[in-house]
């Protein structure tokens, strides 16, 4: 079954994995320094450089017209997203922080792409269900608090288009996923990870790249 071929538990591998992707642009690596400048230990929540690219990829892959993001902080991840729309397409970004998103307001003006992505400031639980439910997202990506995503896993699974993607970011819980006597936001990415292999809508696979991205795709 090769289940013991995964080489990414080499200690030296995250560093390698990291430098063999496309490396972010200047916008993104400004961002990056000023996100850490700004929030301090908070920077950590930001995704990483190669998850960024990774998401840019998967967003031109699916040719997603309308995408949905939980959690957006100071604006990597909206930015990866937004770049990989398609013309006139449209990001739908949700967080409850006014100062974090201010900064993303900033570099999403950097990046010339205010037209392209919409604030929702509030719970996303309810940004979500406010949401119509006849525009079929294409592609999402959830990072918010990690109790909520099982609930924005419904409502987005739900408005998905056939083929519409959802990612969702942290399933690995810095590598204490596998201890069922784990305490903090593991018993509930543990129960959203059961959730998503049980759900007979979609197909998903765990990547273990940074703290884990699930790809969900709906059939
Ligand atoms: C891990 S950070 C997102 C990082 C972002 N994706 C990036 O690449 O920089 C989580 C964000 O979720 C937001 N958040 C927490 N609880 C929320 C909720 N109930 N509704 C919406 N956003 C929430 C926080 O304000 C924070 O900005």
């Amino acid at each position: 079954m090769g289940v013991m071929k995964a080489s990414y538990q080499d200690p030296s591998v995250p560093a390698y994995v990291a430098a063999h992707a496309t490396q972010p642009d200047q916008t993104l690596r400004e961002l990056a320094v000023e996100t850490a400048a700004l929030t301090g230990g908070n920077a950590g929540m930001q995704i990483s450089p190669e998850q960024g690219t990774l998401l840019t990829m998967l967003v031109q892959l699916t040719g997603a017209k309308l995408a949905v993001e939980v959690g957006t902080f100071t604006g990597y991840s909206s930015i990866c997203i937004a770049r990989g729309l398609v013309p006139g397409g449209k990001l739908i970004a949700c967080d409850v922080s006014e100062e974090w998103t201010a900064v993303a307001r900033r570099y999403w003006e950097k990046a010339g792409l205010t037209d392209r992505i919409e604030l929702r400031l509030g719970p996303a639980q309810q940004t979500l269900e406010a949401m119509p439910e006849d525009e079929p997202i294409d592609f999402a990506f959830i990072d918010a608090d990690k109790p909520g995503y099982a609930g924005y896993y419904h409502e987005l699974v739900d408005r998905l288009a056939p083929g519409g993607l959802i990612c969702a970011d942290n399933t690995l819980q810095g590598g204490r996923i596998a201890d069922a006597r784990a305490g903090g936001n593991v018993p509930a990415m543990r129960a959203f990870n059961d959730l998503v292999t049980a759900d007979p809508q979609v197909d998903s696979v765990l990547l273990p790249i940074a703290d884990g991205l699930t790809l969900i795709r709906k059939h």
